[in-house]
């Protein structure tokens, strides 16, 4: 029934869904009319966590999101060593100044991306010897790029199964500096991941990138997060070429903004349903570029109104489509759109996103296939996807062990009755009581 078996060990003690479950949906019995707040941005968690442990003094974060993704990235730094305190949405670091206290541990990243992408650098700094290991998608997605500048920078790397992937055996005596080339073609993350431990290089470390980076703002995101660690990269030749002199991150207290990838979802149910969702806690100023979700919006007749600290969007009756949108900035909601699609009154283009393919899963495919099951017409490109307007019939959907499918296929879930999405637990990567707030806003939930 389900093609493709989660995989249960990267769930997280966070994640409150039981195995073999299924979530049928029905429409919302009454119009929205919400003022919500969204948790914590993954990618700032993330970002926050890793830079407090290799912090002189103790960060105080809040606003933290509690999902599988955060989860498996301070399981791995307290295996190292470092003392974090969680207190709901508060979590204190005792950083470590860049000396991992463990220097031998197997570290399980799960099925997060950002830990797989960050970390080896971190520990590269250290002197060591550290096994990573991760989900079974985690040892399909791409490593090679990241592995193979650190080795060039004086990381000794050992495959255990298949060359440029986890599980792997990493062995540091230190990150040396000088130059190294990068590729952003495939995943911003490489670069992220070199740029969160380049203050701690040997010497100083002028990162090259070579060539498009997708999602590039995630690489801007590192880049603010650093500074608001105290540490001044030297962004040259129009953000081509970075340089991190040695230098020691700073101890903070920092709020973290919520998460617009989740908000999404949010602003999209009310663009579908003609209703009105208001989220607190966030401007439309931020660095995440999944706020470009809201000019799409707009372009399909939503009404969107930008708050200082909070983004309102009010549906329409009717939403436009007609027209082709390049996602690469911004793939995250290239599945939240493909969703809304079928309800617009003109085919919709989604471009530029080849690299979604190497995310949770080849999310263009799945979609392609999940959209189809619900008589949808699309058109499954390189790149991308075209959506036709069309009246999803109900099915029973398999989301690919991809938390991003079962958010964007639960749009639908609140126009078409009795839609039935497969393993709803994965929504658990990064908003755990997804189906919870979905069932608060008034759509019909039920696990069977
Ligand atoms: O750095 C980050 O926090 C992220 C970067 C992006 O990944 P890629 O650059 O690998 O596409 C994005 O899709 C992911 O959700 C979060
Ligand atoms: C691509 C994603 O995650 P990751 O951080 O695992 O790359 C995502 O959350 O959509």
């Amino acid at each position: 029934m389900i093609q493709h078996e989660p995989d249960r060990e990267a769930r997280s003690p966070w994640s409150q869904h039981q195995e073999g479950q299924t979530v049928r949906l029905s429409p919302l019995h009454a119009q929205i009319d919400h003022t919500l707040r969204i948790p914590g941005s993954k990618s700032f968690t993330n970002r926050a966590l890793i830079i407090a442990a290799l912090a002189k003094g103790t960060t105080r974060l809040q606003g933290v999101l509690q999902s599988d993704d955060s989860y498996w990235c301070m399981k791995a730094l307290r295996e190292l060593g470092v003392h974090i305190d969680v207190d709901g949405d508060t979590v204190t670091v005792q950083g470590n100044e860049g000396q991992w206290a463990i220097s031998e541990a197997e570290l399980y990243v799960g099925a997060a991306g950002t830990v797989a992408r960050f970390l080896p650098s971190a520990l590269a700094i250290g002197k060591g010897v550290w096994t990573l290991k991760g989900s079974r998608r985690m040892s399909e997605r791409p490593l090679t790029v990241l592995l193979n500048a650190l080795s060039s920078l004086g990381c000794d790397i050992q495959y255990q199964e298949n060359p440029g992937s986890v599980p792997l055996t990493l062995q540091a005596n230190g990150l040396n500096g000088g130059e190294v080339t990068v590729s952003g073609a495939v995943s911003s993350q490489f670069i992220s991941g070199l740029l969160l431990a380049a203050p701690y290089a040997k010497e100083p470390l002028m990162i090259r990138i070579d060539g498009e980076v997708v999602q590039r703002d995630y690489v801007e995101m590192t880049l603010d997060m650093m500074r608001a660690f105290g540490v001044k990269p030297e962004v040259q030749d129009d953000g081509r070429t970075i340089a991190i002199q040695p230098s020691v991150y700073e101890a903070r207290t920092l709020s973290l903004e919520p998460d617009v990838s989740t908000c999404g979802y949010f602003w999209a149910l009310a663009a579908l349903t003609n209703g009105r969702i208001r989220i607190e806690g966030i401007s439309a100023q931020t660095r995440q570029p999944d706020i470009e979700l809201l000019h799409v919006l707009e372009q399909m007749g939503c009404t969107i109104t930008r708050g200082e600290t909070f983004v309102e969007v009010r549906g329409t009756a009717r939403l436009k489509g007609g027209f082709t949108v390049s996602m690469q900035r911004w793939s995250d909601q290239t599945l939240t759109l493909a969703a809304l699609a079928p309800f617009a009154d003109g085919p919709i283009t989604l471009t530029d996103a080849a690299h979604i393919r190497h995310h949770e899963c080849d999310r263009i495919a799945a979609i392609c296939q999940e959209l189809r099951k619900l008589g949808i017409q699309v058109e499954e490109h390189e790149d991308g996807l075209t959506v036709h307007p069309g009246q999803p019939q109900p099915a029973l959907l398999d989301p690919h062990d991809d938390h991003r499918m079962a958010m964007a296929l639960s749009l639908i879930g609140a126009r078409v009755n009795g839609l039935q999405i497969a393993d709803p637990g994965c929504v658990s990567k990064t908003c755990p009581d997804f189906y919870e707030r979905w069932r608060d806003l008034g759509v019909g939930v039920d696990f069977i």
